[in-house]
C-alpha cells in the first residue's frame, strides 16, 4: 500500500522532513475559517486507496483537534485505506484523574476521540503518570518514541561533565534514560504542586553535583515554574547555573524570560512543538517509529 503524508496547518516542516526520511510524498491541507469561526479543511491531493499519515503539532489542542478530525474523516470518505496520526506532542495527558469532584478526566475522553478518528498513533514521550501505557486509554495501535537518544547526544555535545537532574519523581523515567545513555550521573528532585503556577521543589538530602554542570531534563515545560523553581533550588544549593532541556516546549515568551531571570544557563527543547528554543531534532527518531506501521 502506498503512503502519503498530509501536514495539518503548522506541521509542514515536520511533514516534509518525515517524507524525506520515509521516501514518500507529502501534501498540505487547506484550512479555511468562515466569518463565524467555524473551519473547513480541504485535501489538495488524492488519497484514494492509500495509507494516509496525518502529521500534527498538537500544542494548543482545542484549536487544532477539530481540523484534524475533519481531515481524517474527509480522507476516509475519499478512499484512504488506513489512517495514521503522527503527533509528536500528545496533549491532554496530564489530566489523568478526577483531582477535584466533578472534574473531567480529559486524558480518557481525548484518547477516545483520537481512537475513533485514526487507526494508529505515533507520538513521543507522552506524559504517562497514572496510566501504565497508552493502551490503558487508547484502543488503536500506538507507538511511543523516546526522545532520550537525541537529548543525550545533544547534551553530550554541548555540556561538559553534566549531571542530569529531574525536577520531580515523574521525570525519573526520562532522566534515568538520558543519563544512562551518556554514562552520566543523575539525581531526581521531589516536587509538590499547589497550583498551576505554584510548585515547591526539593533536592534529596545528601545529593552532590561533584563539580558537574546540572542539566535539568523534563518532558513538558508549560508555565516554566517547575524548571524555574528547580533552578532556584539548585543555585541556592551551590550547584551553579543549570541548563534546562524539555521534550515539549509549551511555554510562552514571558515564561522563557522568567526562566532566564531564574538564572538558567540555557534553555533547549526538542522540535516536537515549534518553539524558539528548539535545538534538538527528533524527526529521525519519529521516522523510525513510523516505519513499523508501514510494513504491510
Ligand atoms: O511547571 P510547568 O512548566 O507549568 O509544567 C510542567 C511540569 O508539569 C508536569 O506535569 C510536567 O511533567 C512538568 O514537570
Amino acid at each position: 500500500m502506498n503512503t502519503i503524508i498530509l501536514a495539518l496547518p503548522g506541521a509542514e516542516t515536520l511533514a516534509e522532513t518525515l517524507a524525506q526520511q520515509l521516501h514518500c510524498p507529502a501534501s498540505t491541507l487547506e484550512l479555511h475559517r468562515f466569518p463565524d469561526g467555524e473551519g473547513v479543511v480541504r485535501l489538495r491531493t488524492s488519497v484514494d486507496g492509500q495509507r494516509v499519515l496525518l502529521v500534527a503539532h498538537l500544542d494548543r489542542p482545542d484549536d487544532k483537534t477539530l481540523p484534524l478530525v475533519f481531515a481524517a474523516d474527509a480522507a476516509r470518505e475519499l478512499g484512504a485505506r488506513e489512517l495514521g496520526l503522527v503527533a509528536p506532542y500528545l496533549p491532554y495527558m496530564r489530566q489523568d484523574d478526577r483531582f477535584r469532584p466533578g472534574e473531567a478526566i480529559t486524558s480518557r475522553t481525548y484518547a477516545r476521540l483520537l481512537s475513533s478518528t485514526v487507526d494508529f498513533l505515533v507520538t513521543m514521550d507522552p506524559h504517562l503518570h497514572r496510566w501504565p501505557s497508552l493502551d490503558a486509554i487508547y484502543t488503536i495501535r500506538t507507538r511511543v518514541v523516546a526522545a532520550a537518544p537525541a537529548i543525550a547526544e545533544w547534551i553530550q555535545r554541548e555540556v561538559e561533565r553534566p549531571i542530569i537532574v529531574g525536577p520531580d519523581s515523574e521525570s525519573e523515567q526520562w532522566v534515568a534514560d538520558v543519563a544512562r545513555r551518556m554514562g552520566a550521573p543523575h539525581v531526581v528532585m521531589s516536587k509538590v504542586r499547589h497550583g498551576d503556577r505554584d510548585v515547591r521543589v526539593h533536592l534529596p538530602a545528601g545529593a552532590d553535583h561533584a563539580g558537574r554542570t546540572p542539566v535539568l531534563v523534563d518532558d513538558i515545560i508549560s508555565s516554566g515554574h517547575t524548571m524555574a523553581t528547580a533552578a532556584h533550588v539548585l543555585r541556592g544549593a551551590g550547584w551553579g547555573r543549570p541548563w534546562c532541556v524539555g521534550v515539549h516546549a509549551l511555554l510562552d515568551v514571558a515564561s522563557v524570560d522568567m526562566l532566564h531571570r531564574a538564572g538558567i544557563a540555557r534553555l533547549a527543547s526538542c522540535d516536537t512543538v515549534p518553539h524558539a528554543t528548539n535545538a534538538i531534532g527528533v524527526a529521525p527518531l519519529l521516522a523510525e517509529g513510523i516505519r513499523g506501521f508501514l510494513a504491510a
